[in-house]
């Protein structure tokens, strides 16, 4: 009997639920639910709406057991940094609130008050996001001292959704490591830092590898969905599932994880937290099987994606694509990852002041705007590649860029061209296959990531530009 494995990937832009079983040793997908994700405005603040997305999760379900296709065991994944404080009944603690929200402005001076920017990263190797969990808490710790002194439990949102899912509460290290309270040395949570910072301790769950078997679905949710799993932790934070389900098993190259954001750098299997790594704001999120990512945060296609609301939404990404190609002899260029980026107002507007501002001709229409994103991106990507290289004294021939945004095919190109290297572009559904994956090596499917790899290789269309 076919065995389906289930992977929920809920991206900061769209979520999907993806069935996956091995057939002659090929990996073969399956998509039974899609649905949209992105923040909303709730008292002024930026939030995520994760009752809806647990109906999606559950509707999802509803449909594999309509396909008859009743998968052994499933896992969630979504992006990083994110969380929940629950109190002792199990209830959630003031807004779900997201990362791109204002409130933690400020917070990144709070902290170095406590401990110094250089110190932190040498205790913890994570880059500095004002984003960051350790910031988000410092401005719960400030505005809403009352919800840590209620506060029980924290839960990355992988966890929360594992928890409402089994009713078991536990915490995934490669989601945790993104929080910056994490030590690469232990792969345990640096309570010493959370002492330091006045976070409660207890908060802190023991945290489990990717792999680990969680529980069963509670009896409330399998009577609405009709049936029952296993929940297997994958790689919770989607880029550690994503870097798992790259299609290579020798060292020389780079990868893009690409999505919302652009997630670039290199698998290794020590982390380095030096000064040098720490002035290039490089980091080493916790990966699968004990491996750090060692990347860069880029802005990614958030941009392109702010900008097609701001038109409406009455183009697709393909067509955008297209028309940022028709106009590529517009010649201005913006710093893809200036902060003014993270969270504007207005997108489109901010590209047009970043360019008025540093004389540069004014884009006006959207093919001239997405021109102007994708050449930046591509110039990021090239500064950034040379960042990893002087890293580890090494150069690197290909980049494989996998996720959603392996698709655009006009940005591959400008990569190949403005890094030198040859661009593999794909799977485009890596999150979730590594999401799989991680639960196929827990079932003795894979008997190792090498082997698991290959076969993602064999399994899906990789384009080539050179
Ligand atoms: N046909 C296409 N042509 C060009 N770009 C595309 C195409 N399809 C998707 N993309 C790009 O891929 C992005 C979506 O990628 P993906 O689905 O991996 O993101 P996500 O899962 O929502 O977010 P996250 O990266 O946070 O997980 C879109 O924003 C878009 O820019
Ligand atoms: C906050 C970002 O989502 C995070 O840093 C990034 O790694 C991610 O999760 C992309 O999906």
């Amino acid at each position: 009997m076919t065995k389906y494995y289930l992977a929920v990937d809920i991206g900061a832009s769209s979520g999907r639920l993806i069935l996956g079983h091995l057939e002659n040793g090929k990996m073969v997908l399956e998509e039974v639910h899609r649905f949209e994700n992105g923040m909303v405005k709730k008292d002024g603040e930026l939030c995520w709406e994760f009752d809806r997305l647990f109906v999606e999760i559950k509707d999802g379900l509803k449909k594999c057991k309509e396909l008859g296709k009743i998968p052994v065991s499933m896992g969630v994944d979504t992006w990083g940094v994110d969380y929940v404080l629950l109190d002792e009944a199990g209830q959630v603690l003031g807004n779900t609130v997201g990362y791109r929200d204002h409130r933690t402005e400020g917070m990144d001076e709070e902290v170095y008050k406590i401990i110094p920017q250089e110190k932190l990263y040498e205790r913890t190797g994570i880059q500095k996001e004002i984003f960051n969990t350790i910031y988000q808490l410092m401005a719960v710790k400030k505005k809403h001292p009352e919800y840590l002194e209620k506060a029980d439990t924290l839960l990355h949102v992988p966890d929360y959704f594992h928890y409402l899912l089994t009713g078991k509460k536990t915490c995934e290290y490669t989601e945790a490591t993104t929080g910056q309270l994490v030590s690469p040395l232990t792969k345990d949570w640096d309570y010493e830092l959370i002492d330091m910072l006045g976070y409660p301790r207890k908060m802190f769950q023991k945290l489990i590898m990717p792999g680990t078997p969680i529980g069963h679905l509670t009896k409330e949710v399998q009577e609405e969905v009709g049936f029952d799993l296993e929940v297997v932790a994958p790689a919770t934070h989607d880029t550690g599932s994503a870097v798992l389900a790259v299609p290579a098993n020798d060292d020389d190259f780079i990868y893009i994880s690409s999505g919302t954001w652009s997630l670039m750098g290199l698998e290794r299997k020590e982390a380095d937290c030096s000064l040098k790594s720490c002035g290039m704001n490089l980091t080493n999120e916790g990966g699968y099987g004990g491996r750090f990512r060692y990347l860069k945060n880029i802005m990614g296609l958030w941009m392109i994606q702010s900008v097609r609301h701001e038109f409406q939404d009455k183009y697709g990404f393909g067509e955008i694509c297209q028309m940022a190609e028709e106009a590529k002899d517009f010649p201005s260029r913006v710093d893809a990852n200036a902060q003014c980026f993270l969270s504007p107002e207005n997108m489109t507007k901010e590209i047009q002041d970043y360019c008025r501002r540093t004389g540069q001709q004014v884009p006006e229409t959207l093919g001239q705007i997405a021109t102007v994103i994708y050449t930046s991106l591509a110039e990021c990507y090239a500064r950034t590649a040379k960042s990893l290289e002087e890293m580890t004294g090494r150069t690197y021939s290909r980049i494989h860029i996998v996720g959603g945004g392996a698709n655009a095919g006009y940005l591959n190109e400008l990569t190949a061209k403005a890094t030198g290297k040859e661009v593999h572009a794909g799977p485009t559904e890596a999150t979730a296959i590594g999401n799989i994956t991680a639960q196929m090596l827990e079932a003795g499917e894979f008997r190792s990531v090498e082997e698991a790899r290959t076969a993602i290789h064999q399994s899906f269309d990789i384009k080539i530009y050179k």
